[in-house]
């Protein structure tokens, strides 16, 4: 269990996160939604411990993050909001470094490395260096040195972004596989259409402020008829949002 209470965070004078309080169950898969700088990526990092909250606490499994960095840290896998890390090592490398600091060996994770490097078809370049990749191929590198060390609470922030449909599938079943058995997945997205196919629970963000936290099917039932889109747009969206549009492209003749 994840308990977030009252995560405050600024950057100086921007207030990035305002008081955000929530739960987050094993067994679920749980995202965050919101506009770009609405603060999930600096939930993300907090959950991780990469940024420190201005106030507020974490609590995982019962341990205070603040407090047991290194125990909650072993917990989790986490994969960035940028795949462009580590860009002079090889995967092959990146990979080995990843399992160390889990206190994995190479041998331990060998059989899971040939399975996610088969199903993410990464074989080919896993020697070279990751600078020479392309972005989705480097989205892969990081995913399969994140889900690597198979920790219990996988925390992926944009994970699809530039993935190739295929990879986009076989990821969003390991997900679901993985909470199924009881694990928690969290991520962040900007497609609801994926929101809507995978989220148990839902929490969305709007300029620091927590707009909403339930499940997606509790949503939906509130607002019957509308997609997931038109009712995000409606609760995190510009009011004019359609009219900025007209006055810029202006409206459609018949
Ligand atoms: N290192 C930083 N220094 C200053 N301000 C920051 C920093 N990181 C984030 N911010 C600000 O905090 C706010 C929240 O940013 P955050 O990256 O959490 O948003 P986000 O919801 O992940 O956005 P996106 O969808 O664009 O990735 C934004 O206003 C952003 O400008």
């Amino acid at each position: 269990m994840i308990e977030i209470h009252d995560l405050t965070k600024r950057y100086g004078n921007q207030l990035a996160l305002n008081q955000l309080s929530l739960q987050i169950a094993p067994g679920q898969i749980f995202g965050f939604l919101g506009h770009n700088g609405a603060g999930k990526s600096t939930t993300l990092k907090s959950l991780v411990s990469i940024i420190n909250p201005t106030s507020g606490s974490i609590i995982i499994d019962g341990l205070d993050l603040a407090q047991n960095r290194q125990a909650c840290k072993e917990k989790i896998s986490y994969v960035p909001d940028t795949p462009d890390i580590f860009l002079q090592l090889s995967a092959v490398e990146y990979w080995e470094l990843l399992a160390a600091a889990y206190n994995q060996s190479a041998a331990d994770v060998q059989q899971r490395r040939q399975q996610l490097v088969a199903l993410f078809d990464m074989g080919a370049h896993a020697e070279e260096p990751m600078a020479s990749y392309s972005h989705g191929m480097r989205q892969k590198a990081i995913l399969i040195g994140a889900l690597l060390p198979d920790p219990d609470i996988w925390i992926l922030d944009e994970p699809l972004q530039g993935l190739d449909p295929q990879a986009a599938f076989d990821l969003k079943k390991l997900m679901k596989a993985h909470a199924a058995k009881g694990r928690t997945v969290i991520f962040s997205t900007h497609n609801l259409d994926t929101a809507q196919q995978l989220c148990d629970q839902l929490a969305i963000l709007k300029k620091g402020e927590l707009i909403y936290n339930g499940s997606v099917s509790q949503l939906l039932a509130v607002h019957p008829e509308q997609s997931l889109e038109t009712i995000y747009l409606q609760m995190a969206g510009q009011a004019a949002n359609g009219q900025l549009v007209d006055e810029i492209e202006g409206e459609p003749h018949e």
